[in-house]
């Protein structure tokens, strides 16, 4: 299937799911990340879940972050809708936090983090069996993680599709991704 046809089944499924279901999902999304050795990561980036768009809950996995592994450094990042750039800054607690035109809580702060990232969570709407995945669109992530060297680990509620078709050269793919149920793992 195409990404505009994934990404509104994807949207019209998301749609469906109660409050109660994404915060299950989440703590199952969590459960299996929990399963990932994290012994050589310093540092994990991730998005701040969208209010309206039923994301994953990735507070909860800022609070297990916070609890098992205390010395890992949490990386948010902040979009801007002109450039399709983001930048990215140290996550120093909700309170720092501030919602944009696109109702994306970001830091408040310019803090920016230049050095290394070693883990980054990724939203995305679908993903496929090879590892490619489809957004909301804009490039953020992909304009992001071209010639970043690091893990990159999917979120996802749902089960992949078979096939993206029609994937394109700047198009990055996942070396995970997560689903409630059990984590791929892409070649
Ligand atoms: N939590 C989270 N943060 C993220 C992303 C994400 O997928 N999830 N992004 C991943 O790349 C970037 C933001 N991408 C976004 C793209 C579109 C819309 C949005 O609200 N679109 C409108 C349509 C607006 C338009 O087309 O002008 C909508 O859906 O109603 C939001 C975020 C960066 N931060
Ligand atoms: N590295 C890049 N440099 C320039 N343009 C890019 C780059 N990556 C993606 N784009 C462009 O951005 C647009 C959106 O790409 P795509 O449809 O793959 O977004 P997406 O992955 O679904 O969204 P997102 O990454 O925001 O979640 C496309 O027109 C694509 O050509």
């Amino acid at each position: 299937m195409t990404k505009k046809e994934l990404r509104k089944i994807a949207m019209e499924q998301r749609k469906m799911l109660s409050d109660a279901d994404v915060a299950a999902y989440s703590r199952e999304l969590l459960r299996q990340f929990s399963l990932i050795d994290l012994a050589d990561v310093k540092t994990v980036h991730l998005f701040l879940p969208i209010e309206d768009k039923k994301e994953p809950d990735t507070f909860l996995f800022i609070d297990w972050l916070n609890v098992h592994h205390p010395d890992i450094k949490i990386i948010v990042p902040k979009a801007d809708f002109d450039t399709a750039l983001m930048t990215h800054h140290v996550y120093t607690g909700k309170d720092s936090l501030v919602k944009n035109l696109y109702n994306i809580l970001e830091p408040a702060k310019e803090v920016i983090h230049t050095g290394d990232i070693d883990l980054v969570l990724v939203p995305l709407l679908a993903f496929d069996l090879k590892g490619y995945r489809v957004g909301y669109g804009k490039g953020f992530y992909d304009r992001f993680l071209e010639g970043v060297k690091t893990r990159k680990i999917g979120l996802s509620f749902f089960a992949p599709a078979e096939c993206i078709d029609d994937v394109q050269e700047s198009d990055i793919k996942l070396d995970m991704c997560i689903i409630p149920e059990n984590i791929y793992t892409f070649k």
